[in-house]
């Protein structure tokens, strides 16, 4: 299936190319159907792609200072930048120069002089499969009932930020959200009711995030899990105490609570780089859990 690109919000594409003739006809080929933005050095790229995503770069190769191999590396190599598709639009055209390409993660060459069609149907093809494919992940990884990430995209993006976390030297904390006496609450009311207030927890929840690196994702029917990269023991600790205050107030009725409103108790756990495991971590955070609940519910974990 190809996407009907002219339907779509103008996808972006970042045109890395240090001649500016050459950069404007590649823009001006594209620009009924795509955005463009255009950069003179890998370099320029690589700090680009810190603020902006592009949905496919054109780099050209030889560029002064960090040639288009090197940045082409570079963008694989981080976990924002890898799924972008790059093509090499080059003179180069020996096999050496192919290999190279190839090894380097671009997606496809396009070599120079180049016909402007053949250009924008590269372009297309590789813009659509890029759109197809996030959206089918996007899917593949949202709760549908609370609208945010699930079990399976928490496994992943734990293992991966994990990885970055370990490499860079920074702590990362995991949080364990369980609605107490969840069944209790679907029993005296119904599931639908419940629904509502698992979407309630879910927003109050998000509301209470201040930094867009903090991931919140249903970790199964009543456990939200929260992945909280560069944090403190004492920062988790005092966000899960507001999380759980914040849940407090809502002061959702639960009859068959000892509390009478519907409350959470939450555990976590801290990792040290470099040697943070998943596997670990999430023992402790679901150990602190059970202490919690066992200690009386409505109450707050994390070591
Ligand atoms: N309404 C609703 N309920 C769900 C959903 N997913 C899971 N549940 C319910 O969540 C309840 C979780 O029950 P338990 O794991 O026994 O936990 P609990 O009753 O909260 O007990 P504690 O955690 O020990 O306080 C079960 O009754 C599930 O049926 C959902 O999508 N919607």
């Amino acid at each position: 299936m190809i996407y009907d690109l002219k339907s779509l919000n103008k996808p972006l594409i970042l045109i890395v190319e240090d001649d500016p003739i050459s950069a404007l006809l590649t823009s001006s080929a594209l620009t009924d159907i795509y955005k463009t933005h255009h950069v003179s050095s890998g370099q320029e790229a690589l700090d680009y792609c810190q603020h902006v995503l592009p949905d496919l770069i054109l780099m050209d190769i030889s560029m002064p200072g960090m040639d288009g191999y090197a940045a082409c590396r570079e963008l694989k190599a981080s976990l924002s930048s890898k799924d972008i598709p790059i093509i090499f639009v080059t003179g180069h055209t020996d096999i050496k120069s192919e290999d190279e390409s190839w090894e380097a993660g671009c997606a496809d060459f396009i070599t120079k002089p180049f016909s402007t069609n053949t250009l924008r149907k590269r372009v297309n093809a590789h813009v659509s499969s890029k759109l197809m494919t996030d959206k089918f992940k996007r899917m593949a990884t949202l709760d549908g009932l609370t609208n945010i990430q699930n079990r399976r995209f928490f496994d992943g993006h734990l293992t991966e930020t994990l990885s970055v976390c370990n490499k860079t030297n920074q702590p990362l904390c995991v949080l364990l959200i369980d609605i107490d006496h969840f069944k209790q609450y679907n029993d005296v009311n119904d599931h639908l009711v419940g629904d509502d207030c698992l979407r309630l927890v879910v927003s109050t929840i998000r509301m209470k995030l201040k930094r867009s690196e903090y991931c919140l994702t249903r970790y199964s029917g009543d456990v939200f899990a929260l992945i909280m990269p560069n944090s403190t023991l004492e920062q988790a600790t005092e966000l899960a105490e507001i999380l759980r205050l914040a849940i407090k107030k809502l002061a959702l009725p639960h009859s068959s609570s000892p509390f009478g409103e519907v409350t959470v108790s939450i555990g976590g756990a801290l990792a040290q780089a470099p040697n943070m495991h998943e596997t670990d971590l999430m023992k402790r955070a679901d150990a602190n859990l059970y202490f919690a609940k066992n200690a009386g519910r409505n109450q707050v974990l994390v070591d």
